[in-house]
């Protein structure tokens, strides 16, 4: 068997993936246990991690150097990468919306300013609502921007709602559902075929086993 890099995104995603490795008996001991480490590798499969902020996940797999990565929808949309999207993992279940405080008008004619960590996601929403805005990119704690004035609203990852409740901000539209995907390298879908393959097909019958 040929060896598989995987790119994982650091953080909430690393954790809900783990469980799902092990379901298709990919052993993930190191990455439960892992300390400071970055580089990680399965005992019983010739299968290596690595773990990277999630822009940095699409970087690693278009180069090649992992043939799969586990990313967000979020960062797929906002980052136009070549590369394959092959599996809906159903984790890391959330949606982008766009929100604000309650006075917020959507309607209005008034030029408005959107503060967001997803600048392209943002412009391609109000691009196909005919909306001509200002996009302001901030890189985290954006529910503040509309708070003081910074920007007429946001377009933000919501999951529980608990962040935006929590800072007097609501939902006014909906853009679109957001979950994890894994992604491949298109070469080494290739020259790896059986073992991305062996791989995908696993996760895959897993998760339509469990629906
Ligand atoms: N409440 C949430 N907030 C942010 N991302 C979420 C949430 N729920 C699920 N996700 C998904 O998890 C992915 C990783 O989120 P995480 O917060 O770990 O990283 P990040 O926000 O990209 O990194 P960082 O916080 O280091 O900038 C997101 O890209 C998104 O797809
Ligand atoms: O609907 P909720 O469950 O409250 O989750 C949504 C919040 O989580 C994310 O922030 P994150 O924790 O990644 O921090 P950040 O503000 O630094 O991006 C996102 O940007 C929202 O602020």
């Amino acid at each position: 068997m040929r060896h598989i890099q995987i790119a994982l995104t650091k953080g909430r995603l690393e954790k809900q993936i783990v469980p799902l490795l092990e379901k298709i008996g990919i052993d993930c001991s190191e990455l439960k246990d892992k300390g400071r480490k970055l580089v990680f590798h399965s005992h019983n499969a010739n299968v290596s991690f690595i773990l990277v902020k999630a822009v940095d996940v699409l970087t690693y797999v278009e180069h090649g150097v992992a043939d799969i990565g586990i990313v967000g929808k979020d960062v797929i949309m906002e980052n136009e990468k070549e590369l394959y999207e092959m599996v809906d993992l159903g984790i890391g279940r959330c949606k982008f919306s766009v929100a604000s405080i309650p006075s917020y008008n959507p309607d209005s004619y008034k030029k408005k300013t959107i503060a967001t960590k997803y600048p392209n996601v943002a412009s391609a929403y109000f691009r196909r609502k005919g909306e001509d805005v200002e996009i302001i990119k901030i890189e985290g704690s954006v529910e503040i921007a509309p708070l003081l004035g910074l920007a007429d609203a946001i377009v933000d990852i919501v999951e529980t709602g608990a962040t935006l409740r929590e800072n007097g901000l609501i939902v006014f539209e909906d853009i679109c559902d957001i979950s994890a995907r894994l992604i491949a390298n298109k070469a080494s879908l290739k020259m790896k075929k059986d073992e991305m393959f062996s791989i995908i097909t696993q996760i895959e019958e897993h998760l339509s086993a469990r629906v």
